[in-house]
């Protein structure tokens, strides 16, 4: 088989990493493979090595804002195409998701865009007779895409219609609206510093949360920013840098993280001086942790187990347990928008059975006195409310320890009445909407009877 084609000498300056934005779209949609394992480590897309680092962050945001916008794109197209999108040649739809991507929401002339989408379809066999029609249909784009586009947007296209109705039914139709527009918008980067947040922030050309998190609106490889080398900070959404925190004064402490990698929280722990082993049912992710762990310079012992079936009838030997559970990660949609396409309600239940399970092994590990830390980055109240509901229910040695809006940099719309922390992506408004936003968390803490 001849090697795939991705940039040749000769190609026109910037076809490639359309060519790659949609074999990487196409791979999510068709596929339903995950966004980032078409980005990074050994699945990635091959033709990645070959852009250059700005037509790889041009790449990765593309593919973002369409499928954060996927919804109100297709009905777009449905407006547009008289007898809809052709369905003999996938990448017909692709290259007029990237055309019109590209016209309605990026720095990208008008007139490129259409070009480099025609061309797209003209390298592809099946596709090429639509050459024409890709054509015509950005050009219309231009003049009357946004418009159309504010039409559409009355009807909160952009998320499923499952979810916004699990949404409207536990937050209500109002706080629903604002989670969909929180989520329409490309998030800011967000940084926990090992120090000095605000020598961070001035360097990163950022700002300082109330929460201690570092956000800024620099884009392109991390790898690049300052202190990065140096392992002064690590990237973490300012709403997932808190339920770590709430183990309070943690140093010297013993602490196990049940579902550790890629190690954000286990970073926290360690930098705030407990003695942490970290616990991944990955082997790949657990290798990822260790050298995320490596560059900033922190030590831990790490684990691959099941946690639930990790070091069999445990002995309760921890002073601390934080369970980062595996979710349906709907509260994560802004950051990883290939989510609302790739999960489905049934993947809820399924997944609650896994946090069960880990919530119980969590209690047998604690010693008497000892603090549960259990979070999901999830909306669904099944991987929340309803998995603490049933723990409590279940093991009389756990009560919960109400959080304090203190705790939280005062932020009381993050607390529940009952003491739970609920971040929801809508929270933490700026006057500078690029600024604002949270990942949607929830967390809660218990404490076992002495
Ligand atoms: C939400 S992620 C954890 C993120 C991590 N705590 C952080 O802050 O970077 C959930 C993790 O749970 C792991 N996992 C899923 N089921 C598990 C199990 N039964 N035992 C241990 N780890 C598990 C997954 O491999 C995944 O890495």
């Amino acid at each position: 088989m001849p090697a795939p084609r991705f940039a040749q000498a000769s190609e026109v300056p910037g076809l490639a990493a359309r060519r790659i934005a949609a074999d990487i779209l196409d791979g999510v949609l068709q596929k339903r493979r995950m966004l980032d394992d078409q980005l990074e480590g050994p699945a990635a897309h091959p033709g990645l090595k070959t852009l250059s680092d700005r037509d790889r962050a041009l790449m990765r945001r593309l593919v973002a804002t369409i499928l954060r916008r996927l919804g109100t794109l297709e009905g777009l197209l449905a407006k547009l195409l008289d007898r809809g999108v052709p369905t003999d040649a996938p990448r017909a739809k692709s290259a007029l998701l990237i055309g019109a991507a590209q016209i309605l929401w990026m720095d990208v002339p008008d007139h490129a865009a259409v070009d480099l989408s025609v061309r797209l379809v003209q390298s592809d066999r099946r596709a090429a007779k639509y050459a024409g029609l890709v054509n015509a249909v950005l050009r219309r784009c231009a003049r009357e895409g946004q418009p159309l586009v504010e039409e559409l947007a009355a009807g909160t296209p952009d998320v499923p219609q499952w979810l916004l109705a699990r949404w409207s039914e536990h937050y209500g139709a109002e706080t629903t609206r604002a989670i969909a527009h929180a989520i329409s918008h490309e998030p800011s980067l967000d940084l926990t510093v090992k120090s000095d947040p605000a020598h961070w922030a001035a360097r990163l050309h950022g700002e300082v949360l109330p929460t201690g998190t570092v956000r800024t609106l620099l884009q392109g490889s991390v790898r690049m920013l300052p202190g990065f080398d140096e392992g002064q900070w690590w990237v973490q959404d300012a709403a997932a840098a808190l339920p770590a925190r709430l183990f309070g004064d943690i140093a010297g402490k013993s602490v196990a993280d049940l579902c550790a990698a890629p190690g954000g929280k286990t970073a926290q722990l360690a930098a705030a001086g407990a003695r942490v082993t970290a616990i991944d049912r990955s082997p790949a992710r657990v290798a990822r942790l260790r050298e995320n762990l490596a560059r900033l310079s922190l030590k831990v012992e790490t684990g691959v187990a099941d946690a639930a079936e990790w070091r069999g009838d445990a002995t309760a030997e921890f002073d601390a347990v934080l369970i980062d559970a595996p979710c349906a990660s709907t509260g994560t949609i802004r950051r990883h928008p290939d989510v609302a396409w790739l999960k489905q309600e049934s993947d809820i239940g399924a997944l609650a059975a896994v946090q069960n399970r880990l919530l119980k092994k969590a209690a047998s590990l604690l010693r008497p006195g000892g603090t549960l830390v259990y979070c999901t980055c999830s909306l669904e109240p099944e991987e929340g409310e309803q998995a603490i509901a049933a723990l409590l229910d279940a093991e009389s040695s756990m009560r919960r320890q109400p959080i304090d809006p203190a705790e939280v940099a005062g932020l009381a719309e993050i607390v529940t009445t009952d003491g739970a922390l609920r971040t929801l992506p809508c929270h933490l408004p700026h006057s500078d909407p690029r600024l604002a936003g949270l990942d949607g968390f929830y967390a809660a803490r218990l404490v076992k009877s002495l």
